[in-house]
């Protein structure tokens, strides 16, 4: 009986143990991340008010940044590898809409169609995305050392307000201006017939993904709002299982 509470015990300390290297590497690993990416995005800030002060023009702007835009963002999937291994308490759904949303955004749409690089609703969607990003990485950051400035957490949790709906407005406005150039070149689409007897239109796929921004949107915002009552006024919220 003895012998069998004491390997209870020693089992005990031993998954303890486990447990708390797994946090520690967690912890160590979400600190590196958040602090290159908080990097990452301020160099994007820093090139873009570079470029504009040098050439007192936004045409161009995209191309200047394009690399280190791609990087990042591209690499924010790991963001979604986070909440499925439970790493971090946010939904995989809201994550992968969010950012699964931005790729599109750059590599589908931007990046893709030259023609619309120079749009000013391009820089909008830039801008938004930038001053957001500073914030949320730079509050995990701070949250995770144990150093959190209240204005980095009002900002967090504020900004959000007018920057989701304007980084929308930016993002929906890009997507419309490139209607016309996909539907000229037919870019990634596929007509009929061909060996494979599929179809497939990008100039409708672009417009059924602006009409998905009607439901998912207000999703994302209104989950925003229920994390800044959480997090600002510490009220008590029980999410639905999403
Ligand atoms: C393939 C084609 C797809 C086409 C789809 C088309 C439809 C798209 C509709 C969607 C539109 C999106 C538009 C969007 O791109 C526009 C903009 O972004 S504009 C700029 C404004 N944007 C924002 O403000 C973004 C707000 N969104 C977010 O912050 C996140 O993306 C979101 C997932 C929504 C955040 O939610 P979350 O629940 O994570 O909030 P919290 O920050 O409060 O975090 C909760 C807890 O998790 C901890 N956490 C999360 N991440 C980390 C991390 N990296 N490191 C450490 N800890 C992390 C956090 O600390 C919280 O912990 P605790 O609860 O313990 O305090």
């Amino acid at each position: 009986m003895a012998s069998s509470e004491e390997d209870g015990t020693v089992e005990e300390k031993e998954n303890n143990n486990k447990k708390r290297t797994k946090s520690t590497l967690a912890t160590a690993w979400l600190t590196f991340y958040n602090i290159a990416m908080t990097a990452g995005w301020l160099v994007l800030a820093m090139a873009m008010t570079r470029f504009y002060i040098q050439k007192g023009t936004h045409k161009g702007l995209y191309r200047s940044i394009a690399r280190t835009l791609k990087f990042f963002q591209t690499f924010a999937l790991v963001e979604v590898g986070h909440c499925a291994i439970g790493i971090v308490r946010t939904s995989v759904i809201v994550t992968g809409v969010q950012v699964c949303s931005r790729i599109f955004m750059v590599w589908f749409i931007t990046n893709s169609i030259r023609q619309i690089q120079s749009e000013e609703s391009v820089i909008l969607f830039l801008v938004v995305w930038t001053v957001t990003e500073i914030t949320r990485y730079s509050y995990y950051t701070f949250k995770l050392l144990n150093h959190l400035p209240y204005f980095i957490k009002w900002a967090r949790y504020n900004l959000f307000i007018v920057l989701y709906p304007v980084g929308v407005v930016g993002e929906l406005l890009t997507i419309y201006a490139a209607l016309p150039f996909v539907r000229r070149s037919g870019m990634y689409s596929m007509r009929l017939p061909n060996k494979y007897n599929v179809s497939f239109d990008y100039y409708y796929c672009l417009i059924v993904v602006m009409l998905s921004y009607i439901p998912l949107f207000p999703q994302l915002y209104f989950h925003m709002l229920r994390q800044r009552r959480r997090m600002l006024h510490g009220e008590v919220i029980v999410e639905k299982d999403d």
